[in-house]
């Protein structure tokens, strides 16, 4: 039983190795310097497979170690992993309250690329996406999902600065990357607003 109070949000991008983490970590600091992150489940996904199982863009994570923002990848020496006898969860990220868990007693977890599964539009309340194809994607495939929960707009739309579009920086430099963190701390911090 989730605890009373509790939220939930879902950043979203192309590829989930870019926009979507920036916000998520932006996110969570956020919540956590507000001593509410234990009332949040807070995650990412990408609408393509381009990038699953990828760690952040490394000029992403260097943007976050600029700003002190702590991101959900910790560089691995060896590679461990974990699977599952069943197919029941394919593609889903841990269970919140294990990623709790595993944070609370500083175990950092790693982020990897997912792309949004039918269970997010039911099991979100927020899908926050970054630009109109985003938005156009995410659209298509909650229709294919009967009385889904998720509410999807743009992480824009929440910008004082009424800047609506967080623009894909794949292509772009260090400069598009600290545009979208910019962009990133205004947006969340005005949604942590509307929802506390
Ligand atoms: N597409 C586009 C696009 C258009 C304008 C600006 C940026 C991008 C762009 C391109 C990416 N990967 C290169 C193409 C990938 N392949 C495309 C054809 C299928 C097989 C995969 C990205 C990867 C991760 C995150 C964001 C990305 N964004």
């Amino acid at each position: 039983m989730a605890a009373t109070g509790s939220k939930s949000v879902l950043f979203v991008c192309l590829g989930n190795i870019c926009r979507s983490p920036i916000a998520e970590a932006v996110f969570r600091k956020m919540a956590t310097d507000a001593g509410v992150v234990d009332k949040w489940r807070i995650d990412s996904a990408a609408t393509s497979t381009y990038e699953i199982g990828n760690p952040p863009d490394h000029r992403g994570q260097a943007c976050m170690k600029k700003h002190d923002v702590p991101m959900r990848h910790v560089a691995r020496q060896w590679v461990i992993d974990s699977g599952a006898t069943s197919d029941w969860n394919i593609g889903s990220s841990p269970d919140a309250r294990g990623l709790a868990c595993l944070r609370m007693n500083g175990i950092e977890t790693s982020h990897r690329a997912r792309q949004v599964t039918k269970d997010d539009f039911m099991s979100f309340e927020y899908i926050l996406c970054m630009d109109e194809s985003n938005m156009s994607d995410l659209t298509r495939k909650a229709n294919s999902v009967k009385n889904h929960k998720a509410k999807i707009e743009l992480l824009g739309s929440y910008d004082p600065q009424k800047q609506l579009i967080i623009k894909d920086p794949y292509y772009g430099s260090d400069e598009d990357f600290e545009k979208v963190y910019v962009q990133c701390v205004r947006c969340c911090t005005a949604f942590l607003e509307a929802n506390s």
